[in-house]
């Protein structure tokens, strides 16, 4: 591994992948996905690449590792993902969006007023485990308040991770999060409107403007695509935008889910009923943990709203995957006959 690459990103994960048949190919991360092509950058310098016709541009994630022949600018294959976040299934068509890959952490970013919600920390807590990302809660806006300490211990409450009370606009938030931005290490920002994700990847990234919209020519024109990609930043590592995590549907995360809340999860597996909901059926050792006084009923109460609503939306995603096995369209109207 050069350190070129590990520069980049790569890492054992990636090199274990490769094999004689790779001799000759260039690995190179994409950093923009657009309609008809990907924009990556190779260790030494920016490429445009075009996949096999049949390949859908959807099919590759902002931060993903592909091997490319060169000459050709073609991309040849994906390497896989070390992680992957998704934005949860659209109802109409159930296909998952890919929002970024083989990030380290995410920082779900809240701030010490009342955007701090712990229901909808769980929530982005339940993605990252799902997505295979170590989660990391930035509190901003620490400098408004005096209570910043009692807003720590709460979000502390919710696992071993870490959780950091800041001042996003504050002169030293780059040190104070250098340790998860070094080199090769990737990492992306999420949370509400307002709560300083762009202060933050400004920061971060050195630029003062909003992102720049990334375009793509073709023979129509200039139009804007997606405006997810991946940011270099100062101390090393890179950034990933991504404008296209609005929504925060859980769909899917069961095991996500399981992962935030350990502590219920691990005695889901001793009720008696194995589909057993913990809401007062017989035989049930959530119930029974919590009239014990050994886990905290108001965490079983959010755990059973989270599951409920992923099963609900993992049952629509199932429901149209058959509907399009029985039709055998992709949820589109036909194609016109020529
Ligand atoms: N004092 C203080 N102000 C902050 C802090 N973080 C963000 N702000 C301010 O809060 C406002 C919103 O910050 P943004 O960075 O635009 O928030 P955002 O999360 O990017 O919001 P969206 O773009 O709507 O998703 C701006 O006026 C920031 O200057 C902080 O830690 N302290
Ligand atoms: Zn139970």
């Amino acid at each position: 591994m050069t350190d070129a690459l590990a520069a980049l990103g790569w890492s054992a994960f990636e090199a274990d992948q490769l094999g004689d048949a790779d001799l000759g190919l260039t690995p190179a991360r994409i950093s923009s996905v657009n309609r008809r092509n990907v924009n990556a950058l190779g260790t030494d310098a920016p490429l445009r690449l075009v996949a096999d016709p049949g390949i859908s541009t959807a099919s590759f994630a902002v931060g993903d590792w592909v091997l490319c022949d060169r000459a050709a600018a073609h991309l040849v294959r994906r390497l896989d993902r070390r992680s992957l976040l998704q934005r949860g299934a659209e109802h109409r068509t159930g296909q998952r969006q890919l929002i970024a890959a083989n990030l380290d952490t995410l920082f779900i970013v809240t701030s010490c007023n009342a955007d701090f919600n712990v229901a909808r920390l769980e929530r982005y807590l339940a993605l990252a485990h799902d997505a295979d990302i170590a989660p990391a809660i930035l509190l901003t806006k620490a400098d408004q308040t005096e209570e910043a300490d009692g807003y720590i211990v709460q979000a502390r409450a919710l696992g071993d991770l870490p959780v950091l009370a800041i001042n996003a606009k504050g002169a030293d938030v780059t040190d104070t999060l250098a340790s998860w931005c070094g080199p090769g290490q990737t990492v992306a920002l999420v949370g509400s409107s307002g709560v300083g994700k762009t202060t933050l990847a400004n920061a971060l990234t050195g630029r003062t403007d909003a992102t720049q919209d990334i375009r793509e020519d073709d023979a129509r024109g200039r139009h804007t695509t997606t405006k997810r990609s991946l940011h270099a930043l100062p101390t090393g590592g890179w950034l990933i935008d991504t404008p296209g995590m609005r929504g925060l549907a859980v769909a899917d995360v069961t095991a996500g889910i399981d992962a935030t809340f350990p502590e219920i999860s691990a005695l889901t597996g001793a009720c008696r009923f194995r589909d057993c909901l913990h809401d007062g059926e017989p035989g049930c050792a959530v119930q029974a943990a919590v009239e014990a006084g050994l886990i905290d009923a108001d965490r079983v109460r959010r755990y059973r709203k989270l599951r409920a609503e992923d099963a609900q939306a993992t049952e629509s995603v199932a429901a149209s995957h058959a509907r399009k096995r029985r039709t055998g369209k992709s949820g589109k109207p036909p194609a016109r006959r020529r």
